[in-house]
């Protein structure tokens, strides 16, 4: 029997960004493996003209949650949506539901955070520190609480290169960035940000780095452990291989890649790719709910969610594999072949984006104007150089993240447990994981049916040929041209002829 099956039985659980990727598959794990848990808390804010209620409904109807339904046949009944947006003072929850989360609330995972690398500070603030901070308020309000757990981002610190299981001081503290956030104006605060940010790329890295020292800090005598996972990508096994439903991390960039819109992208080969499954980052972080509840360490512990020092994969072995896997199994309807490729210097990134991203979405747009449709391509490749600029910091270095704790953990493991909650990333098989992860773009973020593979395989067959004729077309002008111009070129075509 799973000893860490058994502690979540009979337990309420408190779960915030339940509605996110990862929050999902953690609400998933739980439902499956513990059926027995009393009650999961989700706080979710009202959205797209749904209600709590159509929204969590909508996830536990899903096909994620297909296996649980079998386990666990009244899930609906063991989920709690508590209305709350964490942008607001007390989070906007009544006062009713307040007093229901705080009398019976054992373990708090606290997901919910902006991932947007362009978000403004103050947002970023406000959702990646400030609710961190009330949160372990209303925590510490919590008489039956066992344990807390942060899920931060192993890039929380990567202006540094080798980067510990500890929480790093930063040079403004996060309580004057709280204040400051309420009376500065929008544009003083856009001024200060590059110099509060400093050698970190962008907002979200920062406010998740003074998350952490807000978890440090207000802690208390909570029991409390922050989990800090890589690039998270698909699941790899559980509940089955390749689910994935949003853009984020290499999601947008593999659609990108696989419907022939993207062909060059600034990366060095050999950098580490640091993903780490969903279903990874999950399983430990039951376990150290778990570890944490039950052996209460003395201090805050760290765990690095990393697969770069037990099992490297580069990005160019990665980006190959991506490559492969499109042969087989092609994306539908792609705009041209895939046929994508690293940069490594300024000067080549701009040359690839001006000949094989702007032109091309120029030409397509003129075409669609003729025919009296609206343009659309040069929009789409102005954002997919926009995340491309954004996410050249990520895949052009490579970081050492420690992992003595994660370790450690999976040695206090019974045999059971490490094959239930397994997050041994060594037993990772990457060639597989991506192809799976690419079948699971297809299958669940572009909703695309298996049956249609031949057809997008012969789609691809006539953008070959497309291509092809393009190429001759485009020689034979040229020759035509230097024919005109050059003795020499007449002279080797009538030799030729
Ligand atoms: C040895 C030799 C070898 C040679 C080998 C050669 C082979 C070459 C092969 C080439 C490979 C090809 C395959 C490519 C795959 C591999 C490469 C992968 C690189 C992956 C890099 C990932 C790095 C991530 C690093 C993460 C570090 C931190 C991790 C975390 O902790 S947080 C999680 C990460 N967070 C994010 O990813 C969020 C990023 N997103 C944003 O910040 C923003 O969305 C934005 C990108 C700035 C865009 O903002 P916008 O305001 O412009 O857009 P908005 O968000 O409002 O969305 C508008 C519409 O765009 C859609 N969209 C959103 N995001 C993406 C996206 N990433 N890609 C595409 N489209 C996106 C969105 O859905 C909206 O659509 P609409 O609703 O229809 O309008
Ligand atoms: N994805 C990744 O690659 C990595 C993620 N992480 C960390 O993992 C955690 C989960 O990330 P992930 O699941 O990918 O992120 P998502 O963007 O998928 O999910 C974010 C969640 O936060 C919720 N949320 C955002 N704003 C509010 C608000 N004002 N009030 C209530 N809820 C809100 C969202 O709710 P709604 O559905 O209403 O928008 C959503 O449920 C984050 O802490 C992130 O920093 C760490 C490393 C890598």
């Amino acid at each position: 029997m799973s000893m860490i099956a058994a502690f979540y039985g009979g337990k309420s659980i408190l779960i915030t960004g339940a509605t996110g990727f990862l929050g999902k598959v953690l609400m998933e794990k739980l439902f499956r493996t513990s059926p027995d848990l009393k009650v999961i808390y989700v706080l979710v804010r009202p959205k797209q003209g749904q209600t709590l209620q159509q929204r969590v409904f909508q996830i536990l109807d899903s096909k994620l949650f297909e296996k649980v339904k079998e386990v666990c046949p009244n899930v609906h009944e063991k989920i709690r949506a508590i209305s709350a947006d964490l942008n607001q003072n007390d989070f906007a929850i009544s006062k009713e539901d307040m007093q229901e989360l705080l009398s019976h609330t054992n373990i708090v995972f606290h997901c919910a955070a902006t991932v947007r690398f362009d978000d403004h500070l103050r947002h970023a603030v406000q959702l990646n520190v400030t609710a961190t901070q009330q949160l372990l308020l209303m925590a510490s309000q919590m008489p039956k609480l066992e344990a807390f757990i942060h899920i931060s981002t192993a890039f929380s610190n990567c202006n540094l290169k080798h980067i510990d299981e500890v929480v790093y001081p930063c040079p403004v503290e996060p309580k004057k960035i709280i204040d400051s956030m309420e009376w500065l104006d929008d544009a003083i605060i856009d001024e200060i940000t590059p110099k509060l940010i400093g050698d970190r790329p962008n907002t979200y890295t920062y406010t998740k780095a003074l998350g952490e020292v807000v978890v440090q800090q207000e802690g208390g005598n909570l029991n409390i452990a922050i989990i800090r996972p890589s690039i998270v990508g698909a699941t790899w096994q559980e509940p089955f291989p390749g689910w994935v439903d949003n853009l984020n991390g290499p999601s947008g960039l593999i659609i990108a890649a696989g419907k022939g819109f993207l062909r060059s992208i600034r990366a060095t080969p050999m950098a580490v790719a640091d993903l780490i499954p969903a279903d990874t980052v999950v399983n430990l972080t039951l376990a150290v709910g778990w570890y944490t509840a039950v052996h209460r360490p003395k201090s805050t512990l760290v765990y690095h969610c990393t697969s770069g020092n037990l099992n490297p994969c580069n990005w160019g072995k990665m980006g190959l594999q991506v490559l492969a896997t499109f042969e087989k199994i092609p994306f539908e309807r792609a705009f041209r072949r895939p046929n994508a490729d690293f940069t490594t210097n300024n000067i080549t990134t701009h040359y690839w984006n001006a000949v094989s991203h702007r032109a091309p979405a120029i030409i397509y747009d003129f075409y669609l104007r003729l025919t009296g449709r609206k343009p659309r391509m040069t929009k789409l490749m102005n954002r997919l150089l926009r995340t491309l600029s954004m996410v050249e910091y990520f895949i052009n270095r490579s970081w050492e993240w420690s992992t003595y704790n994660t370790e450690m953990l999976m040695s206090a493991l019974s045999p059971e447990d490490q094959r239930v909650f397994n997050f041994d990333v060594r037993q990772l098989n990457w060639l597989e994981y991506i192809e799976n992860y690419v079948l699971g773009v297809k299958k669940y973020l572009l909703k695309e049916d298996m049956a249609g593979i031949p057809e997008a395989k012969q789609h691809l067959k006539r953008l070959r040929n497309i291509h092809y004729l393009f190429n001759t077309a485009l020689f034979l002008i040229a020759w035509r041209l230097l024919i005109a111009r050059s003795q020499v070129a007449r002279n080797v075509w009538f030799f030729i002829m």
